[in-house]
């Protein structure tokens, strides 16, 4: 018994191919240091995208108890595993861990998971509480929902993820550590080509629009494409979103933003407008590209009203001890 959880059992959902192999390197060193721990664990590793979805939805449903599910992958990983928790339902929720293998790994940079496995690992093996993290969650006008754990982006940065996915350099650059410089490389591509578009925004008490909107993202913590602070007031504890609207008035003052946002700074840029709260619902057209934690959504024009849930993740935070 630690504090008030009891772990007796670790069930590890595995992506080998997150962060180009960076997955599979990281579960073996998980496995050997349980091993040799006496530690009772099984390794489950998923073989095509999707699986850990289904694999988090099978745990849930058997009502395993004293077992935590530990993840190990990159953000998209974790977010098909929380997702396809809370939609299952479940007498009490399986609680996560996260081992982040990803190129990104801004859900471990928002909530305080060390970036060296095994130091994530004691921090796991560590844990006296379990801690209910925020999670954004969407609907759109088609009554379709989904959930994020880090952010949901349309413009701007959903089109970089969608040039560096389809990046032939992308695997190269992540085996290199160079996966920043992969972002950085077609962020800068996506700055000549992308035009602006139209967003209204409505919160609690205003509506307010935006014509030449370029950048337009909902956060739940302050991290983005692997650590960049596009919303460094926010909090994974926290009960709310923060909606980012960056404009584009001309290119030159365009240019000064975005490397404000590389700074970590675009909330203080004189184009960009903040709202938050707990509920938030925003339209953008014409189409376009949209992310959520750091997958690509494919382009469309967006009707989105977010609001926020909660689900218990093991207190493996950095910050919160
Ligand atoms: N064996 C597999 N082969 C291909 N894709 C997989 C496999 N297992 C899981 N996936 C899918 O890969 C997607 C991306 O995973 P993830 O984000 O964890 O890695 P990544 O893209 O390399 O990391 P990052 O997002 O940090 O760049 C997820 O949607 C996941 O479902």
């Amino acid at each position: 018994m630690v504090g008030g959880i009891c772990l007796v059992h670790y069930e590890i959902i595995t992506n080998p191919v997150s962060g180009s192999g960076k997955g599979r390197q990281v579960s073996r060193k998980v496995q050997q240091a349980l091993h040799q721990k006496r530690l009772s664990f099984r390794i489950n590793v998923s073989h095509h995208a999707g699986q850990p979805r289904q694999l988090a939805q099978q745990f849930a449903r058997q009502s395993l108890t004293d077992t935590c599910l530990i993840v190990i992958g990159g953000d998209g990983t974790l977010h098909e595993v929380v997702d396809g928790l809370l939609n299952t339902q479940q007498k009490s929720p399986l609680p996560v861990a996260y081992i982040p293998a990803g190129t990104g790994n801004d859900f471990a940079r928002g909530y305080g998971i060390a970036r060296k496995p095994l130091i994530a690992l004691q921090q796991i093996l560590d844990a006296h509480h379990l801690h209910w993290i925020n999670v954004g969650h969407f609907v759109n006008s088609h009554h379709q929902s989904g959930i994020f754990l880090n952010n949901f982006g349309t413009g701007f940065d959903a089109a970089i993820v969608h040039r560096t996915n389809t990046s032939r350099v992308k695997k190269f650059l992540n085996q290199h550590h160079l996966g920043t410089l992969s972002y950085v490389a077609k962020a800068i591509g996506v700055l000549i080509h992308q035009p602006s578009f139209t967003v209204k925004v409505t919160t609690h008490d205003q509506t307010e629009t935006f014509q030449q909107a370029y950048l337009v993202v909902t956060s739940n913590h302050p991290f983005i494409g692997g650590g960049i602070q596009v919303a460094p007031d926010e909090s994974i504890d926290r009960s709310e979103l923060e909606l980012v609207v960056l404009e584009k008035k001309h290119f030159i003052t365009l240019l000064g933003s975005i490397i404000m946002f590389a700074a970590g700074k675009v909330t203080k840029s004189r184009h960009a407008r903040v709202f938050r709260g707990s509920q938030l619902q925003y339209s953008v057209s014409p189409a376009q590209h949209g992310q959520i934690d750091g997958e690509e959504l494919g382009c469309h024009q967006f009707n989105l009203t977010m609001t926020c849930e909660k689900y218990p993740f093991l207190e493996q935070s950095i910050r919160t001890k």
